[in-house]
């Protein structure tokens, strides 16, 4: 399994590629290729919400992204299915692998077509635990991490079939957004973005 703690790209006053996030754990080949198209097959089959300007789909418990809660009311949790059996699957092999402190019992699904992206934020912090793991389906992208008030920035490229695991520092700390453009910086040029869709797995803490 190759890994690394981000292998960046960059624009003008980014930092060097050498430099990691603090707690960003990046695992390329998480996924397969055939394992990638198997997933993103499972994830068509699913009910797609356009609440978002992207289109998403929950499972376990509902995020509010209006009131940054995961809702413990008992019909609004009802409206969201439980896991499906490929997201089952992936949050177990995250806890047996020691991804993730517990198995995962929350699950986004975000698609981006080329020029969508998620603004800069941290995952809610009394909603989820300490892990945040996220996994690149279809095209790749550029992750950027940030701590404006420190004016740093640390772009990560994100590759179809890997896990970016988002611990400590990364998880608390740092800012992860994706900008909404069509292609990212590569190496001097730049790479077409096509559709990604990434499946993000969270632990809900408290009450919910
Ligand atoms: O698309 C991604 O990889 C990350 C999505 C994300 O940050 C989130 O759902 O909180
Ligand atoms: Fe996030």
């Amino acid at each position: 399994m190759t890994e690394g703690l981000g292998r960046l790209s960059f624009d003008a006053g980014d930092e060097a590629a050498s430099v990691p996030v603090p707690g960003l754990r990046y695992i390329a080949d998480w996924l397969a290729p055939d394992a990638c198209q198997e997933m993103l097959a499972r994830i068509e089959t699913g009910a797609w919400s356009t609440e978002l300007r992207r289109r998403v789909q929950h499972y376990g418990h509902r995020y509010d992204y209006g009131r940054r809660s995961v809702p413990a009311a008992p019909r609004e949790a009802a409206a969201v299915p439980p896991l499906p059996s490929w997201a089952l699957q992936q949050a177990e092999r995250l806890a047996r692998e020691g991804v993730m402190d517990r198995r995962a019992d929350q699950v986004i699904v975000n698609e981006y077509q080329p020029g969508q992206g998620i603004s800069a934020h941290v995952d809610c912090v009394p909603c989820f635990g300490p892990v945040v793991a996220a996994m690149s389906l279809g095209s790749g992208c550029v992750m950027d991490f940030t701590r404006p008030e420190e004016g740093r920035k640390i772009s990560v490229r994100l590759a179809p079939g890997s896990l970016c695991v988002m611990t400590g520092p990364a998880r608390y700390d740092w800012r992860h957004g994706i900008a909404a453009r069509k292609s990212d910086p590569e190496g001097g040029g730049r790479v077409p973005r096509g559709r990604r869709v990434s499946v993000t797995f969270r632990t809900v803490l408290g009450p919910a």
